[in-house]
């Protein structure tokens, strides 16, 4: 149970957060929502696409921003999608590199003494996307077993998911399937992107990351989730990979804000309205002609 908490937030970059418990542990909060604030720092700037790690186990193969949503970016016509946060949760067993693979992106640090999780800890993070701000809320979480009923109770809502695995630890990977089954129980079938995730890249040589990396991608396929190989250690597709994460996500996020104002409002003929039942009142008001071609 929360019961306090304070804050801190990092001047044009993120916030982060934690809570303290009424068992004593303590997690830190962050003090501001917002994703408005100075300008985001340059390397947090997306303008294209960023690529898949591998087309083998990717969530899209395309280069492009949807055009759609290339279209409704250029018209500044993304309704509320730069106000709100999406959630990320990151998943999987202890001592993977949860903590370690969220640091190095979000503080660009590494440690290397490990301090378990307890509970749950998160960052915002903040992006420009297309011209439009836009912000992951990031959760870590304890892959500890006893902590786990605490950490489940954060699924709920998640955009995306990633299931992270130690790359030099079979065992890990094995249970990524559990992890995922356990976020996908608090979420809407069907509403989450899955990433894949295995870490520690820096401790195989290539051919041995290469051979981890066929169960992996088998897995990643059978998860319907996208694979990526990564290390906090040396940093590397770090970057890329939550450039991606948050491109999939902000595209999904726009191309679902447009069809709810689509389904809000059909517009025919010379412009007359149909009122959809359903629809409330403030939204059919504010909705203006968006770059839909059809609804
Ligand atoms: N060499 C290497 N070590 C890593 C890497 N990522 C994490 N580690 C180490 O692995 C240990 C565990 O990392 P954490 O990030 O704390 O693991 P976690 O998954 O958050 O663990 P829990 O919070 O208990 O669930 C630490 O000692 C890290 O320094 C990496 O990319 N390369
Ligand atoms: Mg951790």
């Amino acid at each position: 149970m929360v019961i306090a908490a304070t804050g801190r937030a990092r001047p044009g970059r993120a916030a982060s957060g934690a809570f303290a418990t009424s068992a004593g542990h303590c997690r830190r909060m962050r003090s501001s929502l917002t994703p408005l604030g100075p300008p985001v720092s340059r390397d947090r700037v997306i303008t294209r696409f960023p690529k898949w790690y591998t087309p083998e186990a990717c969530l899209q193969l395309k280069e492009h921003f949807h055009g759609q949503v290339s279209t409704t970016c250029q018209r500044r016509n993304t309704g509320t999608v730069g106000l709100r946060l999406s959630k990320v949760v990151v998943v999987g067993d202890l001592y993977v590199g949860k903590t370690s693979l969220i640091h190095r992106f979000c503080k660009n640090v590494f440690d290397r003494d490990y301090k378990a999780t307890i509970g749950v800890d998160f960052e915002i993070e903040r992006f420009e996307i297309g011209g439009i701000p836009y912000s992951l809320q990031i959760w870590d979480t304890a892959g500890q077993e006893k902590f786990k009923c605490i950490a489940s109770a954060y699924y709920r809502g998640a955009q995306v998911i990633i299931t992270a695995f130690d790359l030099t630890d079979v065992q890990t990977l094995e249970h990524t399937r559990q992890w995922l089954e356990d976020a996908l129980r608090e979420n809407e079938p069907g509403s989450c992107f899955v990433f894949l995730v295995g870490t520690k890249k820096d401790l195989l040589s290539g051919a041995a990351c290469a051979q981890a990396e066929v169960e992996a991608v088998r897995l990643a396929n059978e998860m319907q989730a996208e694979y990526w190989s990564v290390s906090a250690k040396t940093g590397e597709n770090v970057k890329a990979f939550f450039s991606r994460v948050a491109a999939l996500a902000f595209e999904q996020s726009v191309l679902q804000d447009l069809e709810r104002r689509s389904s809000a409002r059909l517009q025919v003929g010379d412009g007359d309205l149909i009122r959809m039942e359903g629809s409330p009142p403030e939204t059919q008001e504010s909705t203006t002609s968006s770059s839909l071609g059809c609804c």
